[in-house]
């Protein structure tokens, strides 16, 4: 069993609640999530998926009323403290959200726009970043001869790729992706689930997803949420073939949810 100082835990959630006021949407969660590997959240809707996504960029605190209490460990600091630096924090975490949401310029300067808000290079240097991200997404080929072009040209499936790219760009160690493939066609979303396998050799990566075989192809560790609570999480081996809980089972064999 790995703790939060084993080094190879990357974010480790001990007894987190969250509330958005009065609503109480996270119970008492506690779950670590391994270094380079990729952690799939699954569950009806509703569950806290989201909510537990979006609590390790502190996305709530951008909401009056939200609040969450308990532990998030990331590199030995509690990220839910109020002292923290949430500009380094988000630079630490990045996140990818369901809907490709390229900002309104160029795919050049959709990569370089992060990049220059943490750290001063050289053009010669930022062209190089540019190229190096868009060849990890595999991106490169197809937009090598219109990067002054708009994002907003793209197909979906492109934009999505330059929005991994993007948050890749300034080093984050964390990978958060909110259904990232569910506006996507089937090609699309499998050059991301292979995509997702390469970068989890250098981020962690805790994917939401509402696709059993996606959770399956992608994940390494497969936790189930029901009603705000996590009722198990194991290998995803472990999850799809003999899960220990009941709820668990009920789930991925399309019987709820
Ligand atoms: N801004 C909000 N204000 C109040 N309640 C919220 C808010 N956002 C989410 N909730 C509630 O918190 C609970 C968890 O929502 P969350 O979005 O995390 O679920 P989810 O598992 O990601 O669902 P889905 O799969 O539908 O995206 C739900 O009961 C939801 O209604």
């Amino acid at each position: 069993m790995m703790n939060e100082t084993d080094p190879q835990v990357a974010l480790a959630v001990r007894n987190l609640n969250f509330y958005y006021g009065q609503h109480h949407a996270l119970h008492d969660i506690s779950i670590n999530f391994p270094a380079r590997r990729v952690t799939a959240m699954i569950g009806p809707s509703g569950c806290g998926k989201s909510t537990l996504l979006r609590i390790f960029n502190r996305m709530y605190d951008l909401y009056p009323g939200q609040r969450a209490t308990g532990e998030v460990m990331f590199d030995g600091v509690n990220i839910l403290e109020d002292s923290l630096d949430l500009n380094i924090l988000r630079a630490r975490v990045g996140m990818v959200f369901q809907k490709p949401t390229p900002f309104p310029m160029s795919i050049y300067d959709n990569i370089a726009f992060g990049v220059r808000l943490h750290e001063k290079v050289s053009k010669s240097e930022m062209d190089g970043r540019v190229q190096d991200v868009l060849t990890r997404v595999a991106l490169w080929n197809e937009v090598r001869d219109r990067l002054k072009a708009p994002a907003a040209g793209l197909s979906g499936g492109q934009q999505q790729r330059l929005c991994i790219a993007r948050s890749i760009a300034t080093r984050p160690e964390v990978l958060l992706l909110d259904e990232p493939t569910s506006a996507l066609d089937p090609i699309s979303t499998a050059r991301i689930e292979e995509l997702l396998d390469e970068l989890k050799e250098d981020f962690t990566i805790a994917i939401v997803t509402h696709n059993m075989q996606q959770a399956a192809r992608c994940a390494d560790q497969v936790a189930f949420f029901y009603l705000g609570g996590l009722v198990e999480v194991d290998s995803a081996d472990r999850i799809f073939t003999n899960p220990r809980q009941k709820q668990t089972q009920d789930y991925i064999t399309g019987r709820f949810g």
